[in-house]
Protein backbone atom coordinates (compact mmCIF):
# COMPACT_ATOMS: atom_id res chain seq x y z
CA UNK A 1 0.00 0.00 0.00
CA UNK A 2 1.89 3.39 -1.29
CA UNK A 3 1.06 6.29 1.04
CA UNK A 4 4.12 8.18 -0.59
CA UNK A 5 2.15 10.06 -2.76
CA UNK A 6 -0.05 11.70 -0.30
CA UNK A 7 1.13 15.07 2.24
CA UNK A 8 -0.42 14.61 5.33
CA UNK A 9 -0.41 17.50 7.99
CA UNK A 10 -0.03 16.72 11.61
CA UNK A 11 -1.62 18.44 14.19
CA UNK A 12 1.49 18.42 16.63
CA UNK A 13 4.98 18.91 17.23
CA UNK A 14 4.94 15.68 19.52
CA UNK A 15 7.89 13.30 18.66
CA UNK A 16 6.40 10.13 19.16
CA UNK A 17 3.42 10.76 17.46
CA UNK A 18 5.63 11.95 14.80
CA UNK A 19 7.46 8.75 14.06
CA UNK A 20 4.39 7.49 14.46
CA UNK A 21 3.00 8.96 11.10
CA UNK A 22 6.46 8.34 9.76
CA UNK A 23 5.97 4.36 10.35
CA UNK A 24 2.66 4.18 9.29
CA UNK A 25 3.43 6.24 5.78
CA UNK A 26 6.85 6.46 4.63
CA UNK A 27 6.32 9.89 4.45
CA UNK A 28 7.59 13.23 6.84
CA UNK A 29 4.66 14.86 8.14
CA UNK A 30 4.28 18.93 8.42
CA UNK A 31 3.57 19.17 12.20
CA UNK A 32 1.77 21.59 13.05
CA UNK A 33 0.20 22.18 16.95
CA UNK A 34 -3.54 23.15 16.99
CA UNK A 35 -6.05 22.85 19.62
CA UNK A 36 -7.41 19.62 20.24
CA UNK A 37 -10.67 21.27 21.93
CA UNK A 38 -10.68 18.81 24.79
CA UNK A 39 -9.65 18.88 27.99
CA UNK A 40 -5.62 18.51 28.40
CA UNK A 41 -6.63 15.05 29.82
CA UNK A 42 -8.84 13.21 28.53
CA UNK A 43 -11.19 11.17 30.67
CA UNK A 44 -13.31 9.04 28.18
CA UNK A 45 -13.30 7.68 24.75
CA UNK A 46 -15.60 9.91 23.38
CA UNK A 47 -13.45 12.62 24.79
CA UNK A 48 -10.51 11.43 23.23
CA UNK A 49 -11.89 10.68 19.78
CA UNK A 50 -13.37 14.19 19.64
CA UNK A 51 -10.02 15.83 20.50
CA UNK A 52 -8.42 13.87 17.83
CA UNK A 53 -11.09 14.94 14.95
CA UNK A 54 -10.79 18.44 16.53
CA UNK A 55 -6.72 18.02 15.71
CA UNK A 56 -7.31 16.68 12.12
CA UNK A 57 -9.69 19.46 11.32
CA UNK A 58 -7.76 22.11 12.19
CA UNK A 59 -4.76 21.49 11.04
CA UNK A 60 -5.88 20.70 7.07
CA UNK A 61 -7.70 24.15 7.54
CA UNK A 62 -4.07 25.78 8.36
CA UNK A 63 -2.12 23.62 5.74
CA UNK A 64 -4.21 23.46 2.68
CA UNK A 65 -2.12 22.26 0.69
CA UNK A 66 -2.02 18.92 2.54
CA UNK A 67 -4.49 16.07 0.80
CA UNK A 68 -4.77 14.52 5.17
CA UNK A 69 -5.14 16.29 7.99
CA UNK A 70 -4.18 13.62 10.83
CA UNK A 71 -5.09 14.11 14.15
CA UNK A 72 -3.48 11.86 17.39
CA UNK A 73 -4.94 11.75 20.85
CA UNK A 74 -4.28 9.94 24.17
CA UNK A 75 -6.77 9.31 26.63
CA UNK A 76 -7.92 7.45 29.57
CA UNK A 77 -11.55 5.81 29.17
CA UNK A 78 -13.05 3.55 32.37
CA UNK A 79 -14.39 0.08 31.95
CA UNK A 80 -17.27 0.21 34.06
CA UNK A 81 -18.51 -3.38 32.58
CA UNK A 82 -16.27 -6.12 32.25
CA UNK A 83 -12.84 -5.34 34.45
CA UNK A 84 -13.56 -2.07 36.54
CA UNK A 85 -9.78 -0.50 35.20
CA UNK A 86 -8.98 2.65 33.58
CA UNK A 87 -7.35 2.09 29.96
CA UNK A 88 -5.36 4.41 27.70
CA UNK A 89 -6.72 4.93 24.32
CA UNK A 90 -4.55 6.31 21.48
CA UNK A 91 -6.53 7.61 18.60
CA UNK A 92 -6.05 8.91 14.96
CA UNK A 93 -8.81 10.47 13.25
CA UNK A 94 -7.77 11.25 9.24
CA UNK A 95 -9.90 14.42 7.42
CA UNK A 96 -9.35 14.72 3.75
CA UNK A 97 -12.14 17.43 3.87
CA UNK A 98 -14.71 15.41 2.76
CA UNK A 99 -14.29 12.41 4.45
CA UNK A 100 -13.42 11.21 8.19
CA UNK A 101 -11.96 8.12 9.14
CA UNK A 102 -10.88 6.79 12.66
CA UNK A 103 -8.10 4.75 13.69
CA UNK A 104 -7.56 3.32 17.14
CA UNK A 105 -4.08 1.85 18.88
CA UNK A 106 -3.86 -0.40 21.05
CA UNK A 107 -5.94 -0.30 24.58
CA UNK A 108 -4.18 -0.42 27.51
CA UNK A 109 -5.07 -1.47 31.34
CA UNK A 110 -3.11 1.77 33.26
CA UNK A 111 -3.42 1.09 36.97
CA UNK A 112 -6.58 2.53 38.48
CA UNK A 113 -4.13 4.52 41.29
CA UNK A 114 -2.42 6.98 38.42
CA UNK A 115 -5.87 7.42 36.92
CA UNK A 116 -6.98 8.37 41.16
CA UNK A 117 -4.19 11.05 41.52
CA UNK A 118 -5.01 12.53 38.34
CA UNK A 119 -8.66 13.08 38.93
CA UNK A 120 -7.67 14.30 42.49
CA UNK A 121 -5.06 16.43 41.93
CA UNK A 122 -5.80 17.85 38.49
CA UNK A 123 -2.58 16.19 36.46
CA UNK A 124 -2.10 14.54 33.40
CA UNK A 125 -0.96 11.17 33.00
CA UNK A 126 2.46 12.39 31.80
CA UNK A 127 3.18 13.80 34.93
CA UNK A 128 2.59 10.37 36.75
CA UNK A 129 4.15 8.46 33.92
CA UNK A 130 7.59 10.91 33.98
CA UNK A 131 7.76 10.15 38.19
CA UNK A 132 7.43 6.74 37.79
CA UNK A 133 10.46 6.73 35.00
CA UNK A 134 12.66 9.20 37.12
CA UNK A 135 12.66 11.59 33.92
CA UNK A 136 10.84 14.40 31.92
CA UNK A 137 9.07 13.92 28.16
CA UNK A 138 8.08 10.16 28.13
CA UNK A 139 4.78 11.40 26.24
CA UNK A 140 7.37 12.25 23.22
CA UNK A 141 9.63 9.03 23.68
CA UNK A 142 7.99 5.61 24.85
CA UNK A 143 5.14 6.67 26.83
CA UNK A 144 3.21 4.81 29.41
CA UNK A 145 3.34 1.94 27.04
CA UNK A 146 7.17 1.43 27.37
CA UNK A 147 7.36 2.13 30.67
CA UNK A 148 4.97 -0.46 31.83
CA UNK A 149 5.80 -3.11 29.35
CA UNK A 150 9.51 -2.31 30.01
CA UNK A 151 10.06 -1.49 26.99
CA UNK A 152 8.45 -3.93 24.39
CA UNK A 153 5.92 -1.59 23.27
CA UNK A 154 6.40 2.26 22.36
CA UNK A 155 3.94 4.95 22.06
CA UNK A 156 5.12 5.36 18.57
CA UNK A 157 4.24 2.17 17.67
CA UNK A 158 0.64 2.09 19.34
CA UNK A 159 0.01 5.40 17.20
CA UNK A 160 1.43 4.10 14.15
CA UNK A 161 -1.57 1.44 13.91
CA UNK A 162 -3.76 3.70 14.64
CA UNK A 163 -2.75 6.04 11.37
CA UNK A 164 -2.25 3.17 9.50
CA UNK A 165 -6.01 1.90 10.01
CA UNK A 166 -7.32 5.81 9.64
CA UNK A 167 -5.37 6.29 6.37
CA UNK A 168 -6.12 2.74 4.96
CA UNK A 169 -9.56 3.97 3.75
CA UNK A 170 -8.10 6.63 2.20
CA UNK A 171 -5.53 4.42 0.07
CA UNK A 172 -7.19 0.90 -0.35
CA UNK A 173 -9.54 0.37 -3.47
CA UNK A 174 -11.58 -2.04 -1.80
CA UNK A 175 -13.21 1.04 -0.13
CA UNK A 176 -14.52 2.87 -3.23
O1 LIG B 1 1.82 17.39 22.37
P1 LIG B 1 0.51 16.71 22.25
O2 LIG B 1 0.18 16.29 20.87
O3 LIG B 1 -0.61 17.48 22.92
O4 LIG B 1 0.66 15.32 23.02
P2 LIG B 1 0.42 14.95 24.51
O5 LIG B 1 1.11 13.67 24.77
O6 LIG B 1 0.79 16.09 25.41
O7 LIG B 1 -1.15 14.87 24.66
P3 LIG B 1 -2.33 13.86 24.31
O8 LIG B 1 -3.51 14.74 24.08
O9 LIG B 1 -1.99 12.85 23.30
O10 LIG B 1 -2.59 13.04 25.65
C1 LIG B 1 -3.39 13.56 26.73
C2 LIG B 1 -2.62 13.48 28.04
O11 LIG B 1 -2.32 12.11 28.31
C3 LIG B 1 -0.92 11.95 28.39
N1 LIG B 1 -0.56 10.70 27.74
C4 LIG B 1 -1.26 10.06 26.79
N2 LIG B 1 -0.63 8.93 26.43
C5 LIG B 1 0.49 8.88 27.17
C6 LIG B 1 1.56 8.01 27.27
O12 LIG B 1 1.62 6.90 26.52
N3 LIG B 1 2.54 8.28 28.14
C7 LIG B 1 2.51 9.38 28.91
N4 LIG B 1 1.52 10.27 28.86
C8 LIG B 1 0.54 10.02 28.01
C9 LIG B 1 -0.34 13.13 27.65
O13 LIG B 1 0.96 13.44 27.94
C10 LIG B 1 -1.29 14.22 28.03
O14 LIG B 1 -0.99 14.67 29.33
Amino acid sequence: MDMSALRFALGTVNQAKRTAVVLATGTEPICLAVPSGVSAQPLSEEETITGAINRAKAVLDRVPNADIGLGLEGGLTFDDRYTNQWYLLSVCAAWDGRRLCLGKGLFFPIPNSAVERIKQEGIELRTIIDEWSGTTGTNQRGGAYGLLTEGRIRRSEVFRDAVTAAVTPFVSALYR
